[in-house]
């Protein structure tokens, strides 16, 4: 075979051997196979470890997430930061933070490493502390991705990351025929970042799609 001069889209195959790369922890595994048992869908094992290395490679000790579920993304960044570090996580449903309080003390993650807090990102948002933490991490509502997008940047210091998760939602914001609300919301919040000079951005077909941008 001659090798091609330009890089070619991945395949199917490709996409599920960059999936299948790294094998997620034990305590990650069961937290997903809960959402997946409850018909919901957590973060892929790509997205772990994307997030892993990301909070790793910060020493994030601050992180903000937005869908709890049943804590597979939250048990991602309790592992991945230092022993003082701190996951805020925030979920319009009480009910999916109790599989993930379950997950994170079984784990051995004391409470006071993280704040599970049950309501409206939208209320929520606002009343967090301004520049203090290395990440926000986006993973709620689909529908409310520009107010999310919106809040982040007060909350984040400068060099932290915004991560906004599903930004390609099953290859459907791509797709320009595809008018769906999500599509169109998700596509806004995508322009709403590249437009901002506060950011330096990359978009990432990893998982559902994940959006990196850090804090000018
Ligand atoms: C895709 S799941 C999050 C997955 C999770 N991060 C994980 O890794 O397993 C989306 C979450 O957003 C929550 N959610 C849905 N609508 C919401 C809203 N309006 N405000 C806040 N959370 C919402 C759902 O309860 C659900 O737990």
């Amino acid at each position: 075979m001659t090798t091609p001069t330009q890089p070619v889209a991945p395949t199917e195959a490709t996409w599920a051997y960059t999936e299948d790369y790294v094998s997620t922890s034990e305590a990650v595994g069961a937290a997903r196979d809960e959402a997946i048992i409850s018909g919901q869908v957590p973060i892929s094992p790509g997205v772990v470890a994307a997030l892993s290395v990301l909070a790793k490679a910060m020493g994030a000790k601050a992180i903000v997430e937005v869908g709890t579920l049943h804590g597979a993304s939250g048990m991602t960044f309790l592992e991945a930061m230092g022993t003082d570090g701190i996951l805020t996580s925030i979920d319009v449903e009480a009910d999916n933070q109790l599989g993930a309080r379950k997950v994170f003390t079984g784990a051995g993650f004391p409470s006071s490493r993280f704040r599970l807090i049950a309501g409206s990102p939208i209320e929520v948002l606002p009343k967090l502390r301004d520049e203090a933490y290395d990440i926000v991490f986006i993973n709620g509502d689909k529908l409310e991705y520009v107010e999310y997008v919106a809040l982040a940047a007060r909350l984040l210091r400068p060099g932290g990351v915004l991560a906004v998760h599903d930004a390609l939602w099953y290859n459907r914001v791509p797709d320009r025929d595809d008018e769906s609300d999500e599509a169109i919301i998700i596509r806004e919040a995508l322009e709403a970042i590249t437009g901002s000079e506060q950011y330096t951005q990359s978009l990432l077909p990893v998982g559902n799609g994940l959006l990196l941008a850090v804090k000018n």
